[in-house]
């Protein structure tokens, strides 16, 4: 998968920038505060119709923003559009407006990384979650849908939990949301199984590699606080029914995957106590390029790679295994890096200023 062209109107701090990217690796390199991000940010925005990002998309001062993308899947170009219309966001593919999200997401797929990917190891479950959820996205859209289905249900549950209506009220009101929370929440299981099983043996592979086969890698799902998946599937609906006096005395929903994690172990022991700072970037590291192997082998191409300032924080071991990984596999890679960091060989080189872009000749 490739981007072939970019063009940005009124995005972020950028006016006008219109850029063309070869094959290969490119790095956008630039002082802070430039637009670097800004830019990794459209390219996303056009692939996932919505930003990771807080904040106004349209330039302060403008009305709108305009973002326009031309993709190639394999001998097929892909042009995609997004732009603000008063607070309405529209999407296009090809020239025909999307209706549903899940109509195009995944169409072409990029795995980007960031310094912030970094917690990954170390910090809450969500961030874990929130890492599942997205890939299988990228490969299942629907898996959208069914996560919002849920959440829906969940919300109306805790909501119910927190009204004052009488005890049996409750009760009957509650079995509704709980059968929408087991239909829902069984699918987001099994989806989540579904991935974890192969992606952790990628990882492990991927990991044994980068630690010179010394360290052992592994990665475990555990739902409703089981560790094995089917299990947790079978035994939803009458954990929901035996915590049921729990919840509403507690006035709220506590069991769902909604609550569910990912364990990280290296060796036998957890690495969200033990793992130093570099295992952590060896297991983040790892993770990520799983992600590329495994939609290779489901869509026969790599994905794009967007890496946000992440080379600077691995050292240089790290860094050449990256670097290799993305030669030997010919990813095309945009890499955002701090003027007087050393490039990377053979890469196209961009000098991000003020939100002006130029190609060095
Ligand atoms: N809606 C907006 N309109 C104009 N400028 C904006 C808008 N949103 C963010 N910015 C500005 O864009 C600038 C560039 O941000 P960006 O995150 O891309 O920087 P960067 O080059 O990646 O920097 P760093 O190396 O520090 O990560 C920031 O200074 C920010 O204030």
């Amino acid at each position: 998968m490739r981007i072939n062209y970019l063009a940005l109107r009124n995005f972020r701090n950028y006016i006008a920038v219109d850029l063309e990217f070869p094959p290969g690796t490119s790095v956008f390199a630039g002082f802070n505060g430039q637009g670097k991000t800004n830019l990794l940010e459209g390219i996303y925005y056009l692939l996932h119709g919505r930003s990771y990002r807080e904040g106004e998309l349209i330039r302060w001062g403008e009305r709108y923003f305009h973002l326009e993308g031309e993709f190639a899947l394999g001998e097929r170009n892909i042009h995609i559009e997004a732009y603000s219309q008063g607070r309405r966001k529209v999407m296009k593919v090809n020239g025909s407006p999307v209706r549903k999200l899940s109509e195009y997401l995944g169409t072409v797929n990029a795995v980007s990384f960031a310094p912030d990917d970094l917690t990954l190891v170390k910090g809450g479950p969500s961030e874990r979650r929130k890492f599942l959820d997205q890939h299988i996205a990228q490969i299942q859209p629907r898996h959208i849908a069914i996560l919002n289905s849920y959440n829906k249900a969940l919300q109306q549950k805790n909501a119910l939990l927190k009204t004052n209506l009488t005890l049996r009220d409750k009760q009957q009101q509650i079995s509704l949301w709980n059968e929408q929370l087991v239909n829902f929440g069984c699918k987001i299981i099994a989806n989540r199984m579904e991935l974890v099983e192969p992606l952790a043996q990628c990882t492990a592979e991927i990991y044994s590699e980068i630690s010179g086969r010394r360290e052992r890698f592994g990665m475990l799902y555990r739902s409703l606080g089981k560790n094995d998946a089917r299990e947790a599937i079978a035994l939803f609906p009458s954990f929901l029914q035996d915590k049921q006096s729990e919840e509403i005395e507690r006035r709220i929903s506590f069991l769902g995957p909604h609550r569910d994690d990912l364990y990280f172990r290296l060796g036998d022991k957890p690495a969200r106590l033990y793992a130093s700072q570099g295992q952590q970037r060896s297991i983040v590291l790892s993770l990520k390029l799983a992600q590329m192997r495994l939609i290779k082998d489901l869509k026969s191409e790599y994905p794009l790679l967007l890496l946000d300032d992440v080379l600077s924080e691995l050292d240089k071991e790290r860094q050449e295994f990256l670097l290799s990984f993305i030669r030997t596999a010919n990813i095309q890679t945009l890499l955002t890096m701090t003027n007087g960091e050393k490039f990377p060989g053979n890469s196209a080189v961009f000098y991000v200023e003020e939100g002006k872009i130029r190609r060095k000749v």
